[in-house]
C-alpha cells in the first residue's frame, strides 16, 4: 500500500544533456573528460539538477548538486540513501567492511558511538605532541636524505614522503604502532600494496567495472585481477600488522588511554563487537586514515611549486610564529596556513563523486526549482527506491558561477569577504569534502591537525620548485595524479626540494 501510495518518481522528465551513447549512456564522456568537468558543463545547460543516462541501459542516474537537496540528503536522510552496490564493495576491498562500510541507522551509530570519542578535538588536543613527534621522524629523515645529496633532490614524488608521514603518525597516534618514519617493512609493504591498487589499469578497469556492476552486481566476486588487486593493501594490514597490533596490545589494555586500537580492544574483551571486527576496522583505518591526508598534502606541495609567492607567503607565516604551535593555535592562529588547506580542499576533494541509491520512495526539496519536461515547476523532486543519486563533489567545488576562477588555486579567496554563492553548500568550510551530517568524515579533525603540521615541517624546512611536468587528475577509488606520459609508474607528484 505504502509503495502504491508514494509519489511516482520525476526523474525521468528532468532535463537530461545531449550526446548520450547507446551503450555508455553519459558515463563514458564523464570518465574521458578530467574528472568534474563533463558535469559542470552539463550544470550550465541543465542547472544543479538533472538526470544522466547510465551505461549499458541501467536506469537513469539523478545528478544532484543543489544546496538544499545535498543538505537535505545528507544531514536528514542519509540512513535512507545507502552506498551503492558500485560503492559498497569498493569501499570493502579497499578499507574492510568497518565504519565507512556498514549500512543502516543503528548498526552505523554503535560503531561511530564506539569510535568517534577517540578523534575527538579533545583527543587530538591530548595527543597533538605525539602527532608532532611522529611527523618529526619522516621529517628528520628527508633531512638527512637532503643532506647526503648537497641539500638538493630532483624529481622526487613528494607521495612518497607524505605518505610516510601521514601512515607513521596514524600508526603512532591511533594503533600505538610504530612504523618507523614509515621506513619499516610492513609500511613499505603498505604503501607497495597501495600502489598496486591504483595502477593505470585499475583505473580503467575501475571504470568498466563501475559500469558493468550497476547492471550486473554479481560481478563483484569473481576473481577478476585488476579489480581484486584493489584489495591488496587491505588485506596486507589485516594479515600482518593489524595482528601484531592486537597482539602486542591486547594483555595490556589500559581503559584510560584514548587511541583507537584500545577503544576497540575494550569493546573486544567485553564482547560488544568481534576479533573479526577489530580487524576491518584497523584496515579501514589504516587506509582511510592516511589515504586522503597523504594525497592533500602532495596536491599541496604540486600547487605550491606552481605558485612560488604562496609558498612563500606561508613560509613567512610560520617564521613568525614564535616557538612551536599548540593545536589550537593551529586551528585558528595561522590564517594562511588554514586558507590553503581549504583552498586544496576545494579544489581536490578525495571523495570526486558521492554515489548514494534510495532504499525508500523520497521527495528531495530543492533551492532552485527544475522544470519538468511535461512543464511542470517543482520545488522537490521524487524518488523512487532504487534511484540512484550521484554528487558530483570536485565539480560543486569548481563551479566558476560560485567561484569565479573555479580552477585556480588561489588561497587569498579564503581570507577576506567570501560572497553569498560560495557560502551555500553546508560543511566544512562550505565545501563537501568531509561529506556532511552523520556519515561525515569522522576523522576529519584529525586529517585537518595532521595535515597543518607535516605542510609546516615541510615548508618551514625544505623549498620546492617545479620540474616543468604536467598533471593531469584521474579516479582510481579516490582523485590521483597522474603524470603525463608516464601513467604506467601509477600516481606521482614529482618536485625538486632544496633544504632551507
Ligand atoms: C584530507 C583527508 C580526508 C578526506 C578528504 C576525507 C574524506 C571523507 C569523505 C568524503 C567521507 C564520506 C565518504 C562517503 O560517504 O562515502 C569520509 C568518511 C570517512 N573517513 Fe575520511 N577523509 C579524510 C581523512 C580521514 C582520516 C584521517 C580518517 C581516520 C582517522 C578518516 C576516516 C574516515 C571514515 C572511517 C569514514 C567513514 C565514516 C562513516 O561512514 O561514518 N578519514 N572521509
Amino acid at each position: 500500500l505504502k509503495r502504491f501510495l508514494a509519489p511516482k518518481s520525476s526523474v525521468s522528465k528532468l532535463a537530461t544533456p545531449p550526446g548520450a551513447d547507446l551503450v555508455w549512456g553519459h558515463e563514458k564522456i564523464v570518465f574521458d573528460m578530467q574528472p568534474g568537468r563533463a558535469f559542470r558543463n552539463w550544470i550550465e545547460k541543465c542547472g544543479l539538477t538533472f538526470r544522466i543516462k547510465a551505461a549499458f541501459q541501467a536506469p537513469d542516474i539523478l545528478v544532484l548538486c543543489d544546496p538544499v537537496g545535498i543538505e537535505y540528503l545528507l544531514q536528514k536522510r542519509i540512513y535512507d540513501y545507502h552506498h551503492s552496490d558500485v560503492v559498497r564493495p569498493r569501499v570493502a576491498r579497499f578499507l574492510g567492511k568497518g565504519l565507512g562500510w556498514v549500512e543502516g541507522e543503528d548498526q552505523h551509530k554503535r560503531m561511530k558511538r564506539l569510535i568517534s570519542p577517540t578523534l575527538s578535538a579533545e583527543s587530538i588536543r591530548a595527543m597533538s605532541g605525539d602527532v608532532r613527534d611522529a611527523a618529526s621522524k619522516v621529517l628528520n629523515n628527508l633531512t638527512r636524505t637532503l643532506e647526503s645529496s648537497d641539500g638538493c633532490l630532483q624529481n622526487i614524488d613528494i607521495l612518497h614522503w607524505t605518505a610516510k608521514s601521514a601512515l607513521n603518525i596514524v600508526g603512532h597516534v591511533a594503533f600505538l604502532y610504530e612504523f618507523d618514519g614509515g621506513e619499516s617493512q610492513d609500511a613499505k609493504d603498505i604503501l607497495k600494496a597501495r600502489r598496486q591498487g591504483v595502477t593505470p589499469m585499475a583505473r580503467y578497469a575501475g571504470f568498466m567495472f563501475l559500469m558493468l556492476l550497476r547492471r550486473f552486481p554479481i560481478l563483484n566476486d569473481l576473481p577478476i585481477p585488476t579489480i581484486q588487486a584493489q584489495g591488496i593493501a587491505k588485506k596486507t594490514i589485516q594479515n600482518g600488522v593489524a595482528r601484531e597490533m592486537v597482539r602486542r596490545n591486547r594483555d595490556f589494555v589500559d581503559k584510560d588511554q584514548r587511541d583507537l586500537l584500545t577503544a576497540l580492544l575494550v569493546a573486544s574483551t567485553e564482547n560488544r563487537i568481534s576479533t573479526e571486527e577489530v580487524n576491518e576496522q584497523i584496515s579501514t583505518f589504516v587506509m582511510a586514515g592516511h589515504e586522503a591526508t597523504t594525497l592533500t598534502l602532495g596536491f599541496t606541495i604540486w600547487e605550491l611549486t606552481r605558485n612560488i609567492p604562496a609558498q612563500e607567503r606561508l613560509r613567512e607565516e610560520l617564521s613568525r610564529w614564535p616557538g612551536e604551535p599548540t593545536y589550537d593555535d593551529y586551528l585558528t592562529g595561522l590564517p594562511y596556513l588554514d586558507a590553503i588547506l581549504k583552498e586544496t580542499l576545494r579544489m581536490y576533494p578525495g571523495l570526486t563523486y558521492m554515489e548514494r541509491v534510495a532504499t525508500k520512495a523520497d521527495a528531495i526539496p530543492l533551492k532552485d526549482p527544475v522544470i519538468l519536461g511535461d512543464g511542470q515547476v517543482k520545488s522537490f523532486i521524487e524518488v523512487s527506491p532504487g534511484q540512484t543519486v550521484l554528487i558530483p563533489i570536485i565539480a560543486i567545488q569548481r563551479l566558476d558561477s560560485v567561484w569565479k576562477d573555479g580552477d585556480t588555486f588561489r588561497p587569498e579567496r579564503w581570507l577576506g569577504d567570501r560572497s553569498p554563492e560560495e557560502k551555500l553548500w553546508a560543511g566544512y568550510a562550505n565545501l563537501l569534502v568531509f561529506s556532511n551530517g552523520p556519515r561525515t568524515c569522522i576523522g576529519f579533525k584529525l586529517a585537518i591537525y595532521v595535515y597543518k603540521v607535516v605542510l609546516s615541517g615541510l615548508i618551514s624546512r625544505f623549498r620546492f620548485e617545479p620540474t616543468g611536468d604536467e598533471l593531469s587528475l584521474g579516479i582510481a577509488s579516490s582523485l590521483q595524479p597522474w603524470l603525463n606520459g608516464q601513467m604506467e609508474k601509477g600516481p606521482q607528484i614529482p618536485v625538486h626540494i632544496h633544504a632551507l
